[in-house]
Parts: structure tokens; C-alpha cells; sequence
């Protein structure tokens, strides 16, 4: 409604209410005229900052900070412009306030908070409060705008003994909820802030130290979750979090186009989406692994197959090498080779950054043979050579080409997918024959989800030799600081006479040279690397995240499990899944099974109970498919019933199926909203002719009105209405994600028998 629309000459009643509509207007029309003020005040600064050109060392710095700090406000400004404000609490001491997705100041020389952001605790009595703990709130209010323009407003007493009413009493308190969870999809998940519910918030702001796993089952609002306890973290711990960034691991690319716009909606640009598949720079998996080979790929033992498949590339000689060196013959033997290589794994080093060591033992081994050779002193066999003979002999040796070929036969310089691409070929001298059979490669072209934590795991034990890196390096910060002192230099030169003068100590004005050093000063030149912590962490294989939020999973594999563990040296993680749903054959069984080997039981296990996304009727039926597997099975409780039975159409064969989901899909496309089509692989060309519009593929556009998905591509997703296609064919777990995904309206299709858990379900 605009402003003043419908405020016109009504009964006493009305206008009390209207006069709280005009008021809450009259707030937001104050709040967006702030914002509108500081929109256009930063983007002046930046603008002038930026157009200030080549500056000295200090100031470019400043300016550079400006610039990155105003333009996240921007962002954020941008991000929440649609619904900015969406509560209100009023105090039992006449105090209120106003929250909104982001905090808002007046432009007062006192800074006066005008709209606290939900992650404040002085909002947290709106999402905890309630008639048995009012938390010192009266009411609570909710506040729905279309645009900037209110909609509507919820209030809730809180205060049992206060009797003034507002004429927008809501007696249930969940009407914001309920509509909230009514409303057509859109293939995009939204934020939930405006109604977290007290068990969620209890998650979302518990400490960002050590592990937290929140179980539950389909629907309870895990990933909803998971996304605003990113976005609080990254509030409470601004600083920390802006530097370490937050990555946030889900099972599929489609699963992180769903999810991602809900934090950018909250004005959080600073995390980092991805799958396992992308965590390792450089690759991109686009291959796809049969279910036994991703499942023998993923398991913990492999950590031991590679580090002895790296050991196996420290090669003796079979059963010598034979250097010609200055008309003379060296002989390298096993048992020579293998002492250099005994001093060398030694020193503990992964395999190329060890490589050092072993060139200086064989270097040294050759050297000595030589040196006793032409050295020794016939007559009485001791070494006539001085000591600036013997490093002459090594120098010369170390300019011999095959003195370095021998080295590298021994301990051959290796990457990771060089390693990996070769195990993965000949795999059969490490793992039984049925596992090799699984995984065998012969040549690769394209890698998988798989292979990623391999190829991690493989960066781990290989190491770099970063020899070279290094001195490049240190030359250049050399440079820096050299540099760096220049300019101190010139600032100590041109100190005012004034300021020397004062011998003041608390001096205000101070000159570079007082506050940096030259070091300092090259260390921050370093950093002058203007993409965010999300965007570096993403090139950076050994980055350590601030934290780590795990969607679905109970789906990763042990070896995936090690690949984030090391990403996460603090230990700082929210894992969210549900063990009912795993459906990868490398998933892992218990909760204690994933995280004993890190911190032992040292992780908070929490669960949320309340399904907010499947009504009732569609939940009974479902849930009867995990139970006959297990009888203490217990489903989460639906918030909401639709008072609509699933529907059933049974197609005479084959032949006939793609015609009657054709007919189901006109039948149960809702008006507005999305419809999911799932059905196995193999039927979606054939469903895809049947069907407007749709598209089979890997990569899933989710925001066209009708999709179809395999059930695997359907994990995490959810729909108004979802039409499951011939459920016979899946396993428990699949069959159970499949049919907790719809909002609304659930279909099935068949041919033949239905499986018998779902029939009996279907006919009570
Ligand atoms: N407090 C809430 N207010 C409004 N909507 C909510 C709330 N909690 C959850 N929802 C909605 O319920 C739906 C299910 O949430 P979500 O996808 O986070 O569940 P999940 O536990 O991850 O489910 P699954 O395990 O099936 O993937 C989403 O549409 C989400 O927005």
C-alpha cells in the first residue's frame, strides 16, 4: 500500500490503525531518506578518492582502505534496499526499536542508532521473546513492506497486562511464518530474517569456536541456517572473518545457485560457495565417477595408498647408475642411493621440498668417491686433496648433466595431477583387484569430485620445491624495503621545523616515519592486493578460513573430510546435514566417525525438529519410507497441514509414462511458483519432448516454471510442487529426499507396483 492510500475518514477503530500504519510509513520513509543521504555520500567518496591519481606510499594506503570499506557499504546498501526494516520491539520501558538487515545511524553528532540490525543483541528478544519470557519486550511487531512502501504490520503482546491494542494483533504469532512458508518459490532460497525462530537463533549466534553439528530432518531450515549463522559470524567477528573469509561447501553447482543470493541479501559479499569439486585451484571437475569408484576414491585409507605411492617414486637403481664424469666412471649403487634417501625422508619434509636434501647427499656421496679415487695417496692411503679441492670436485660434479639425471630418475621432481593421472592408471599394486577395477583411469582427461581431495591429499605430500619462488621473493622484498625506506627518508627530511620544535610527546600531528617502519611499511605494501579474502582464498590451496560452514554433510567422503579439515586449522566449523538423507556411496555413517580423528568429542551436536518446509500430509508419506527400514525412525514434525493428499497416476507401461507425467505436470502446475519434475536419468530426454519448455541437463536452470532432476540433482532443493517419477526405482535414501522437496502439492507417477512402504502410506 503507498503511504496515506487507504487512510482516509474511517470509524475510530480504523484510525487507530491507520495511525499506526502512518507512523511505521513515516519511520520508513525517514529510514530510506538516510539511506538514500549515505548511498549518495559514499559514492562521492569513493568516486573523489579514487580520482585523486598517483598519491604518496601512506596516503595511496588510506585512500585504498577507503575505497574498499565504502564500497562494501555500498554494496550492502544496494543488497538490502528492498526490505531494510522488517521489525519492531517496543520495551516495558517505552523505549523502541526498529530492526533491520542492516544497522542505520542518524546523521546526529551522537551517531543515534535509527535501525538495529538483526545480529545486534539488543535485537535478540525479537526472535526469542515470548508471553512466558517477554525478555523486558511489551510487543513485537513485524513489519511487511512491498518496496519501501508498508504492507502490513503483526504485533504481538507480549506484556499479558498491557491492554492497549493496536488493531494489527496477530493471537497466534505465526502469520508473518506461515505466510512466509506459503508463498510461491521463486528457484532462488530467500532469507528468513524476518521470522527466525527461537530454536534457529539458539544455532545461528552460538560461538564461532570449534565444531557444531546441526542435524535434522528435510525442511527444518538446516540450510536457511547454516547461511544466516555466515552472516552473523561475519558481523560479530567483522574483523577476523573480513581477513580469514568464510567458506560455505555444499553438495552441487545448482544447490549453490539456489542458495546464492540469500547472504548477499543480507549485505554479505565476503564468503566464498563452493562444492568439494572446486576446492582445489586450477580444477575444474567435470567428469563424473561411477558410485564405486567415488566411494573406494573417498576412503580414509587412501591417505596411506598415496603416501606410499610417493614413496615408491624414491627409486633405488636397479642395480646401478653409471655416471661418466672427467674420463672417469662413478658408480651409484642401491645401497649408496639408499642412505641418501634414508637421510633425506629424515628430515620430514614432503616429497619435492625434501629434494634439496637428496641432491646434497648424492652430490656429497659422488663427491667423496671421486675424492678418495683421485685423492688418496698411494703410499700410505691417506687423502692428499685440501678442502678447497674437495668443493671444487662438487662444484664440478654439480655442473654434470648426468649427475642430474640420475637425480632425477631417483627423486624425480612430481605434481599432484601427474601423480594422481599415473595412480589412477596402474592403481593395481596398491589396492585389492576390485578396487583397481573401480578406479582405473587410463588416461585422464577431465577429473572428478573425487579426485579433488586425491589431488589435495597428493599437494600435501608432494609439497613445492620453492626454491626458486623463494629467492624471487626475498629479492624483491629487498626492493620493498629498500623503497620503503626512501620514503621515510624523504618524510623524516621534510618534518616541519614547527613540530621539531615541539618536544610536546603527545603531539597530534605525527609523520609517517613515527608511526611505520621501513619493514612494516613493505609489509603493507605486500598486501596491496585489492581482491577480497574470499576471492584470494579461492586461488589459494593451503588458505586457512576463519570458518566453515558444511551444507549436507553427511555426503562427504573421509578423504573430503582431511581436503577441509586442512582449510580449517582453527577448527572453526558449523556442519548441517542429515544422516536419513545421505545418498553418496563415500558419505560417512556417525557424526563421531567424521570428526574423532580431528578433535576427538570435543563438538556440540544440536538438532532442530520443526519442518517448515513439507506439510503434513506429504510428510506422513514420506517418512513411511526411511521407517520400514528402521522402526524408531522419527521424521521432524510439520509445521503446517494443506489439507492435500498426494497425487497418484499409474501409467500402463513404459511407453505410456512420458504422456501421463505430461498430465500429471498440467494437474499440478501450480499458478504461480515452480514445478519439479524428478525422475531417473535415463527417462529425461523422453520427458523432456513431453514437456514445455524443459530442459534435461546437468546444470539445471532453476527459476524456469517446470524443471526436471534426477534425484540426486534434487537434494537441498525444494519446489511448490513436485511430481516423483516411477519411485521404484530408487533407493531409500533418494526416494526420501524426492519426496520431502515440494512446498504444496506432491505427485507420483508409476508403472508397475508401487514400492510397498509407499503404497501402504498412500492407502491409509
Ligand atoms: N524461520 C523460518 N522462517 C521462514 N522460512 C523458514 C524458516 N526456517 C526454514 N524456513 C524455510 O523452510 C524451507 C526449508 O529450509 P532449508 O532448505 O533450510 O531446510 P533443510 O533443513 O536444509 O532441508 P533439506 O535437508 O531438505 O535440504 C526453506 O524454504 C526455508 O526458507
Amino acid at each position: 500500500m503507498r503511504p496515506g492510500a487507504e487512510l482516509s475518514n474511517r470509524g475510530s477503530h480504523t484510525e487507530f490503525t491507520d495511525d499506526e500504519l502512518r507512523h511505521e510509513q513515516e519511520f520508513i520513509d525517514g529510514l530510506y531518506a538516510r539511506v538514500d543521504a549515505l548511498r549518495g555520500g559514499t559514492e562521492t567518496a569513493v568516486a573523489d578518492a579514487l580520482a585523486q591519481g598517483s598519491t604518496p606510499m601512506q596516503a595511496r594506503l588510506e585512500r585504498d582502505v577507503l575505497v574498499a570499506e565504502r564500497s562494501g557499504l555500498l554494496a550492502a546498501l544496494n543488497a538490502v534496499d528492498g526490505s531494510l526494516c522488517f521489525g519492531r520491539i517496543d520495551l516495558t520501558t517505552g523505549l523502541t526499536h526498529h530492526i533491520g538487515r542492516i544497522g542505520i545511524r542518524a546523521d546526529d553528532t551522537e551517531h543515534t542508532p535509527i535501525l538495529i540490525d538483526w545480529r545486534a543483541p539488543v535485537a535478540r528478544p525479537f526472535y526469542l521473546a515470548t508471553g512466558h519470557t517477554p525478555m523486558g519486550l511489551r510487543r513485537r511487531r513485524h513489519i511487511t513492506t512491498d518496496g519501501r512502501s508498508v504492507a502490513a504490520l503483526h504485533d504481538e503482546i507480549l506484556d499479558l497486562g498491557d491492554q492497549q491494542r493496536t488493531g494489527h494483533e496477530d493471537p497466534t504469532g505465526d502469520a508473518v511464518l506461515l505466510a512466509a512458508l506459503n508463498s510461491a518459490r521463486t528457484g532462488r532460497m530467500s532469507d528468513i530474517v524476518q521470522t527466525i525462530q527461537a530454536e534457529q537463533d539458539r544455532i545461528i549466534r552460538a560461538p564461532h569456536r570449534g565444531v557444531m553439528v546441526v542435524e535434522g530432518g528435510p525442511g527444518t531450515g538446516k540450510t536457511a541456517v547454516a547461511l544466516h549463522r555466515a552472516a552473523y559470524l561475519l558481523y560479530e567477528h567483522r574483523e577476523l572473518l573480513a581477513k580469514r573469509a568464510v567458506l560455505i561447501v555444499g553438495p552441487n553447482p545448482a544447490f549453490l545457485g539456489y542458495i546464492g543470493e540469500v547472504l548477499p541479501s543480507l549485505g554479505e559479499t565476503g564468503v566464498l560457495l563452493a562444492t568439494v569439486g572446486e576446492l582445489y585451484p586450477g580444477v575444474k571437475a567435470t567428469a563424473s565417477d561411477a558410485p564405486e569408484a567415488a566411494a573406494v576414491k573417498g576412503r580414509a585409507e587412501m591417505a596411506d595408498v598415496l603416501a606410499a605411492v610417493v614413496r615408491d617414486r624414491q627409486a633405488l637403481p636397479d642395480p646401478v647408475i653409471a655416471i661418466e664424469h672427467d674420463r672417469d666412471i662413478l658408480m651409484l649403487d642401491a645401497g649408496l642411493v639408499r642412505v641418501a634417501r634414508d637421510r633425506t625422508r629424515e628430515v620430514n619434509l614432503p616429497h619435492n621440498a625434501a629434494r634439496e636434501h637428496f641432491e646434497g647427499h648424492i652430490l656429497n656421496t659422488l663427491t667423496d668417491m671421486l675424492a678418495e679415487r683421485i685423492g688418496t695417496d698411494p703410499f700410505d692411503g691417506t687423502n692428499l686433496l685440501d678442502p678447497s679441492d674437495v668443493t671444487q670436485i662438487r662444484d664440478e660434479l654439480a655442473q654434470n648433466r648426468e649427475v642430474w639425471a640420475a637425480i632425477d630418475q631417483l627423486w624425480p621432481r612430481i605434481t599432484p595431477r601427474r601423480l594422481i593421472a599415473d595412480f589412477l592408471a596402474e592403481p593395481d599394486a596398491y589396492v585389492c583387484e576390485a578396487d583397481a577395477n573401480a578406479i582405473r583411469r587410463t588416461v585422464t582427461r577431465a577429473w572428478t569430485t573425487a579426485d579433488v581431495p586425491l589431488l589435495d591429499e597428493a599437494a600435501e605430500l608432494l609439497g613445492e620445491d620453492d626454491r626458486l619462488a623463494r629467492a624471487a621473493a626475498e629479492r624483491e622484498r629487498n626492493q620493498q624495503v629498500a623503497y620503503a625506506q626512501g620514503v621515510l627518508d624523504v618524510s623524516y627530511a621534510s618534518r616541519t621545523y614547527e613540530f621539531e620544535d615541539k618536544d610536546d610527546e603527545d603531539a597530534e600531528v605525527l609523520s609517517a616515519h613515527d608511526i611505520i617502519d621501513a619493514e612494516r611499511m613493505a609489509e603493507r605494501h605486500e598486501e596491496d592486493d585489492h581482491r577480497s579474502a574470499a576471492e584470494r582464498a579461492a586461488a589459494d590451496r593451503t588458505w586457512a578460513f576463519g570458518h566453515i560452514i558444511v551444507d549436507e554433510a553427511q555426503e562427504l567422503s573421509p578423504m573430503a573430510w582431511r581436503l577441509l579439515m586442512r582449510r580449517s586449522p582453527t577448527r572453526s566449523m558449523t556442519l548441517v546435514g542429515d544422516p536419513a538423507q545421505t545418498a553418496d556411496a563415500a558419505g560417512v555413517g556417525s557424526w563421531s566417525d567424521i570428526l574423532h580423528p580431528y578433535v576427538q568429542d570435543r563438538w556440540e551436536h544440536t538438532r532442530l525438529a520443526v519442518n517448515y518446509r513439507t506439510p503434513s500430509e506429504i510428510m506422513d508419506v514420506a517418512a513411511a519410507v526411511p521407517r520400514a527400514e528402521n522402526v524408531d525412525f522419527e521424521p521432524p514434525s510439520s509445521v503446517r497441514s494443506t489439507g492435500v493428499r498426494p497425487l497418484v497416476r499409474e501409467a500402463a507401461d513404459a511407453a505410456e509414462l512420458p504422456g501421463a507425467v505430461e498430465k500429471a505436470v498440467a494437474e499440478l502446475a501450480p499458478a504461480e511458483g515452480r514445478l519439479a519434475v524428478i525422475a531417473p536419468r535415463d527417462l529425461h530426454v523422453a520427458l523432456a519432448a513431453r514437456l514445455d519448455g524443459v530442459e534435461a541437463g546437468a546444470e539445471p536452470d532453476l527459476t524456469r516454471a517446470v524443471v526436471l532432476l534426477d534425484p540426486r540433482q534434487s537434494k537441498g532443493l525444494e519446489f511448490d510442487a513436485v511430481l516423483v517419477v516411477e519411485p521404484g526405482r530408487y533407493g531409500t535414501s533418494d526416494l526420501y529426499v524426492a519426496l520431502t522437496r515440494a512446498t504444496q502439492a506432491l505427485g507420483i507417477v508409476h508403472t508397475g507396483v508401487l514400492p510397498q512402504p509407499l503404497a501402504k502410506a498412500l492407502s491409509s
